[in-house]
C-alpha cells in the first residue's frame, strides 16, 4: 500500500550516495553541487535517477543544505500550482542576487507584491499586444538576415583573421568562398535585445549596427556590465553570497567590494536612463489621452494602444481609472520592469534561437531544415512578413517550435524554498531505496530547497515515452496520453507553470517563430564538420566547442545563401 513519507524515503534520500560522498562534501562548502558544475547540465541529475532508479532524491547544496529534487509532474503542479506558489519563493539568496542587478520588477517580487505587478504587467502581454509588436520583430529578424547575407555574399573563403564581428579566428579559418562561419550566437543576441529594446520601450539599442563590441548605447552597456556579474563568480563570491543568507552575516552584503561599487555605481546610470524612459512614455500617454479627450471618440481610446510597446501598455494599465491608489506601481517599480525585460526577455529567446539553428545544421536533421523551408516558402508566398495569426497558423513550424522549447529550453532548471513544512503529492508510487515499499507523496520542512527541474522534466521517459530524448517534431501530431495527463502547460515545464509562470511566453514564441522563418528561408545552415557542442549551464544553457574552451561560449554555424 503507497503511503506518505512522514520521514524521507530512502530511496528518496540517496542515503547510501550522500554517505559515500560525504569525504568529499566535507572537504568542500559545495556539497554535490560541486558534481553538477564538472558535469555538463542535468547529466549530474540525470545520473542519480538513473543510479537511484527513482525520480524524487534530495542531494547537497551549498553549505551541505538538502536540495529536494523532484522530477514528477503532479508534484510540480503542486509546488507551482496557484493554490501553494507563494508558500513556494525564490529562495533569499537568489531574490537577493537579482535584486541587486534589476531592482524591483516581478521577476523579484513575492506575494500580495508580486500579484500587484503581475496584474499592471498582464495586458501589455495578452494576444492582441503580441500581434501589435510582430511587425517589430519582423523588421529586425529581415535586419538580421540583411547584415548577415552581406558578409555570406563579401567571404572569398577561409582567411587567418576574423573578418566577421564575433568571429573567432578558428571559424574565419574554416570559412569557405560564400559559406563564412559566424558565431551565431552573437548575431542572435543582439536581435534580440534590439527587439526587446523597440518592443520593450521603444529605446533603439542599435547593436545590430555596431561592430564588434556593444555599441555606444548607454543603457546597452550599463546593462552588459551588470550581466557580466553574473558569471564568473570566484569561490570567495559565491561563499559570501551563500553566507548571507545566514542569521549574523547580513554585513558581507554591506562590505565595500570592488564588485558592490561596480555594481551600484552601474544600476545607477540604469535606473537614470530607465527613469527618462519612463519619464518620456508619461508625456506620450498624458498626449495620447488629450487627444482621445478631444476627439471624444472611443474608437480613438481603442486604437491608441494599438502595437505599442510594453512600456506604454504597462503604465497606461498603471493610470487606469479602475486601478486604486495603492494598487498602482511605483516609479522604481516601473524602472525595475525595463531592466527585468531586457534580462528575462533577451538571452533567453537568443540562446532558443542558437539551439533552432544548431538542430537544424545537423546532418541527421536534413529533412527538418528542408521540410520547414518548404512550409515558410509556401506560406509566405515570397513576402517579407506575414500576420501574426498566419504565422501561428503553420503547423510543421508550430510542431518544431514546441519540439525545440521541449528539448532545449534555453532555462534548464530554477529554485524554490519551502516557506512551511508541506507534503507534496506524486504522480504515481516511487520505490523505496530498500525495495520493500512505496511512497506517493513527500514531507517536506520549512527551508528546504526544491528544484524545479525543467531540462529533465521535459526529457522525461515517464511523460513522453522511451523516445523522450530524441528532437521529433512529428511527436506533436499525436501527444502520448502521459503528456496529456501530466496537467503540465503545453505538455512542459519550459515556462514553468502557475501565477510565476513566464510572462513573456506569447512574447518569445512569435518573436521566435519570426526569428527562424527569417534565417531559413534567407539561409542553409551547416554544422563545422568535427566540431563538437558542448551545453554550459548559466543563467540559460549556452554552448560552447570542445576543445576551443578558451573562447569561451559560442555556437559557430556556417551560413550560405539558399
Ligand atoms: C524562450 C524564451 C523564454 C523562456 C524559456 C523563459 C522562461 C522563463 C522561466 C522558466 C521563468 C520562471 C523563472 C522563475 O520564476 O524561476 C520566466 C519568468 C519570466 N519571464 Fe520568461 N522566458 C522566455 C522569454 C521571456 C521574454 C521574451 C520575456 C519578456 C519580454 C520574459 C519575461 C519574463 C518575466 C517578466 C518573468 C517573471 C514572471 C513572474 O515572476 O511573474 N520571458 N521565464
Amino acid at each position: 500500500m503507497p503511503r506518505t513519507a512522514t520521514s524521507q524515503p530512502r530511496a528518496m534520500l540517496a542515503a547510501g550516495s550522500h554517505s559515500e560522498r560525504r569525504a568529499d562534501l566535507c572537504a568542500s562548502s559545495f556539497g554535490d553541487l560541486n558534481l553538477i558544475r564538472e558535469m555538463p547540465p542535468f547529466d549530474a541529475h540525470l545520473k542519480w535517477i538513473q543510479e537511484l532508479g527513482s525520480k524524487v532524491i534530495t542531494y547537497r547544496g551549498m553549505f551541505y543544505a538538502e536540495r529536494i529534487y523532484l522530477a514528477d509532474a503532479r508534484a510540480m503542479n503542486h509546488v507551482l500550482g496557484p493554490a501553494n506558489s507563494y508558500s513556494y519563493p525564490k529562495p533569499d539568496n537568489t531574490r537577493r542576487f537579482l535584486s541587486e542587478l534589476l531592482g524591483h520588477g516581478v521577476l523579484v517580487s513575492e506575494g500580495d507584491e508580486h500579484k500587484r505587478q503581475r496584474k499592471i504587467l498582464q495586458p501589455a502581454f495578452n494576444v492582441s499586444a503580441i500581434r501589435g509588436l510582430t511587425p517589430t520583430f519582423f523588421k529586425h529578424a529581415n535586419k538580421l538576415v540583411d547584415r548577415l547575407g552581406e558578409f555570406v555574399d563579401k567571404t572569398e573563403g577561409p582567411a587567418e583573421e576574423p573578418f566577421i564581428p564575433g568571429q573567432s579566428a578558428m571559424s574565419a579559418k574554416v570559412s569557405q568562398k560564400g559559406k563564412p562561419v559566424f558565431d551565431i550566437s552573437h548575431w542572435t543576441s543582439k536581435t534580440t535585445l534590439d527587439i526587446i529594446g523597440e518592443t520593450g520601450f521603444d529605446h533603439d539599442f542599435k547593436t545590430i549596427n555596431s561592430g564588434e563590441g556593444e555599441g555606444d548605447d548607454e543603457l546597452a552597456q550599463a546593462f552588459n556590465t551588470l550581466m557580466r556579474q553574473t558569471g564568473n563568480l570566484n569561490i570567495w563570491q559565491i561563499i559570501q553570497f551563500g553566507l548571507q543568507s545566514i542569521p549574523g552575516f547580513w554585513w558581507l552584503r554591506m562590505l565595500p567590494t570592488r564588485r558592490r561599487r561596480l555594481i551600484l555605481d552601474t544600476y545607477k546610470i540604469l535606473e537614470k536612463k530607465s527613469n527618462e524612459l519612463v519619464d518620456a512614455k508619461r508625456a506620450e500617454i498624458a498626449a495620447d489621452m488629450k487627444g482621445a479627450m478631444q476627439q471624444d471618440s472611443k474608437a480613438y481610446l481603442e486604437d491608441m494602444g494599438k502595437g505599442k510597446d510594453i512600456l506604454y501598455l504597462m503604465m497606461r494599465a498603471n493610470m487606469a481609472t479602475d486601478i486604486s491608489p495603492s494598487e498602482r506601481l511605483a516609479d522604481d517599480q516601473l524602472v525595475g520592469q525595463i531592466t527585468t525585460f531586457i534580462f528575462a526577455g533577451h538571452e533567453t529567446t537568443s540562446t532558443l534561437t542558437q539551439w533552432a539553428l544548431h538542430v537544424l545544421s545537423l546532418s541527421e536533421n536534413k529533412h527538418i531544415q528542408d521540410k520547414l523551408r518548404a512550409e515558410l516558402e509556401e506560406n509566405f508566398a515570397g513576402r517579407d512578413e506575414i500576420p501574426y495569426d498566419s504565422l501561428m497558423a503553420i503547423p510543421y513550424l508550430d510542431n518544431f517550435t514546441k519540439e525545440l522549447m521541449r528539448r532545449h529550453s534555453p532555462v534548464g532548471s530554477t529554485t524554490r524554498e519551502a516557506q512551511k513544512d508541506d507534503v507534496i503529492p506524486l504522480s504515481k508510487p516511487y520505490p523505496t531505496r530498500d525495495g520493500k515499499g512505496t511512497f506517493n507523496s513527500v514531507v517536506v520542512k520549512k527551508g528546504s530547497e526544491v528544484m524545479i527541474p525543467i531540462q529533465v522534466l521535459n526529457r522525461s521517459e515517464d511523460v513522453w515515452g522511451p523516445t523522450a530524448h530524441d528532437f521529433n517534431p512529428d511527436r506533436w501530431d499525436d501527444i502520448p496520453a502521459t503528456a496529456k495527463e501530466s496537467g503540465l502547460p503545453s505538455h512542459m515545464l519550459t515556462f514553468i507553470a502557475g501565477p510565476r509562470s513566464c510572462i513573456g511566453n506569447r512574447f518569445s514564441i512569435a518573436e521566435f517563430k519570426v526569428l527562424i522563418s527569417a534565417l531559413v528561408r534567407a539561409f542553409r545552415i551547416e554544422a563545422v564538420e568535427g566540431w563538437e557542442i558542448e551545453p554550459k549551464q548559466g543563467i540559460v544553457v549556452r554552448t560552447r566547442i570542445v576543445g576551443q574552451e578558451d573562447l569561451g561560449l559560442q555556437m559557430p554555424l556556417r551560413f550560405s545563401r539558399i
